[in-house]
């Protein structure tokens, strides 16, 4: 076996360029071959190289083993215990900001950059060697923590996994959210193939990556992705995820400790900066300012960055043109509302997931009833999940009818907000965020108030609940839009028919 894996590791860096090799293969150590079974057992050092690797190489390896082995042959991948992901962490705090403490953290948040005080006035510490950095693991959108420890084959000796849970904590990765898990589609093919040539090709691709697109379409999943990718392929490799609203708070807090030259250290001397949902720096000056001086310094250093928002760089209000400019350097890419055999994809996966078996027509009719973004699919899910369970029934159609009677019968027979939104932007041919931006030329003013009639008429929301899911409007816009278009429908026959194709399209 032995023999085997020397020639398979020589040619597969004869096949692949030399960080790819040294990245994804030089890790892998064989663990036995079983003859009775032809099975190859093969280490990988954690959960992402593990799942990489699977994916990548998986198909390469069993090939050269049947060659060499002249029988098929299948190749197992198995996490090698000492150097696996972390288990969730208690949020780690240095107790005195040098050791790995072990002391619960505090309640009152520190500064989110590294090597801060404390309002105790204790020192945080940071960098390799150091547990706890001071942050805190949150549950909160704004920075998940590592949620789930990998399955441990043997115990891990304590120092590697302080230091695996270091590097999570640090970087506030989510270690759950990995291309692996991520479902691909139409509506998301592009976003994802540019992700993962990040990925590969940090700072020399794509920088910025700018990834956009409505509520729960998986743009937190994918950035996630591209830093767990990252930490499997270089396991010092600086990254951090931020939400943009713990930036502001950083900003803030160097503000008041007089700590801007620590800020910047940290900031500018990142491999990956993940930012989410960037639309939360509107108006925020001193924010964007600082930020802009990140952005210089880590693309100049050829240092990756990735932003995430609501909407195109373009239709972000309240942000300095400069920045704007910046984000449109590199690639833009959306993710749409998915489409319903994406949505029984993602269900089907979700149900893998957690080890349960989801029969098809169930995932069919969860999915045919919510249209809107996956988040409110997984929460379907897990309800009805729950529900068969709390009842002992098996998991079938008539269970989801009852578990979700409440979602269903909110969606006034199905249709949503976000589904006529989606429905109207591709009837038009415009962008899914159009119906959320500022911007008012006629060929998307028309189909926006197109869309907000539509979802007055066919669903339970006022006009202020539609006001704030068109891009935060006021109701009187909306009662405008719903009253100018039913006025035109009556006189104008062509844009009638068009709302009669639309409404059919909606009611399925
Ligand atoms: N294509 C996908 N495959 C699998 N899971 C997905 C996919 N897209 C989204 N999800 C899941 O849906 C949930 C919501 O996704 P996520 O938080 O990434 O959305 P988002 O676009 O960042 O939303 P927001 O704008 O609210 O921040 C997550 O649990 C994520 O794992």
């Amino acid at each position: 076996m032995e023999d085997f894996w020397q020639t398979c590791a020589r040619t597969l860096e004869q096949e692949l360029t030399p960080q790819q090799y040294s990245a994804w293969i030089r890790p892998l150590v064989p663990l036995a071959f079983d003859e009775s079974l032809a099975v190859l057992r093969v280490a990988a050092p954690n959960r992402f190289k593990l799942d990489w690797v699977r994916s990548n190489f998986s198909g390469r390896i069993e090939s050269l083993a049947t060659q060499w082995f002249h029988r098929p042959v299948q190749v197992k991948f198995e996490l090698d215990a000492p150097r696996m992901a972390p288990p969730r962490p208690a949020p780690a705090q240095s107790s005195n900001g040098l050791g790995h403490g072990a002391a619960p953290a505090p309640q009152a948040p520190l500064a989110d950059f590294p090597a801060g005080r404390g309002p105790d006035g204790h020192a945080y510490g940071y960098g390799p060697g150091h547990g706890g950095n001071g942050v805190h693991a949150s549950n909160g959108h704004g920075a998940p923590a590592p949620q789930r420890p990998a399955p441990a084959a043997r115990p891990a000796p304590k120092s590697d996994l302080n230091e695996a849970t270091g590097i999570y904590e640090r970087s506030r990765l989510n270690v759950d959210l990995i291309f692996d898990n991520f479902v691909t589609g139409k509506a998301n093919q592009l976003a994802r193939a540019a992700a993962l040539q990040v990925a590969e090709n940090p700072g020399t691709s794509y920088n910025p990556l700018f990834l956009y697109g409505g509520v729960g379409l998986g743009k937190t999943h994918l950035i996630h992705a591209i830093g767990n990718a990252m930490v499997a392929a270089k396991d010092n490799a600086r990254v951090r995820y931020i939400h943009a609203e713990q930036f502001v708070s950083d900003v803030v807090k160097a503000y008041q400790r007089k700590a801007f030259d620590e800020f910047k250290r940290y900031y500018h001397s990142l491999d990956l900066l993940l930012i989410d949902d960037i639309q939360f720096f509107s108006g925020k000056n001193r924010t964007q300012e600082e930020f802009f001086y990140a952005f210089e310094a880590l693309v100049a250093l050829r240092k990756q960055i990735i932003i995430t928002s609501d909407t195109y760089p373009k239709e972000l209000s309240g942000i300095e043109d400069r920045l704007i400019s910046r984000f449109d350097s590199g690639l833009t890419c959306a993710i749409e509302p998915p489409e319903l055999e994406m949505r029984v994809a993602i269900l089907l996966k979700k149900a893998e997931t957690e080890d349960v078996h989801l029969p098809e027509e169930v995932a069919f009719f969860i999915a045919k009833h919510l249209r809107s973004n996956v988040r409110e699919l997984e929460g379907a899910l897990r309800k009805v999940l729950a529900y068969a369970k709390f009842h002992g029934r098996p998991i079938a159609v008539d269970v989801c009818k009852d578990a979700l009677k409440d979602l269903l019968s909110v969606s006034n027979g199905q249709i949503t907000v976000e589904n006529i939104q989606k429905t109207v932007a591709d009837f038009y041919k415009i962008k899914v965020a159009d119906m959320y931006s500022k911007r008012r030329p006629a060929n998307i003013a028309l189909p926006r108030q197109i869309a907000m009639y539509l979802a007055k008429e066919l669903t339970q929301k006022s006009l202020p609940e539609i006001g704030e899911l068109f891009g935060g409007r006021d109701h009187t816009t909306v009662l405008h839009a719903v009253r100018k278009i039913s006025e035109s429908r009556s006189k104008q026959a062509e844009l009638n028919h068009s709302l009669h194709v639309l409404e059919q399209t909606l009611k399925g």
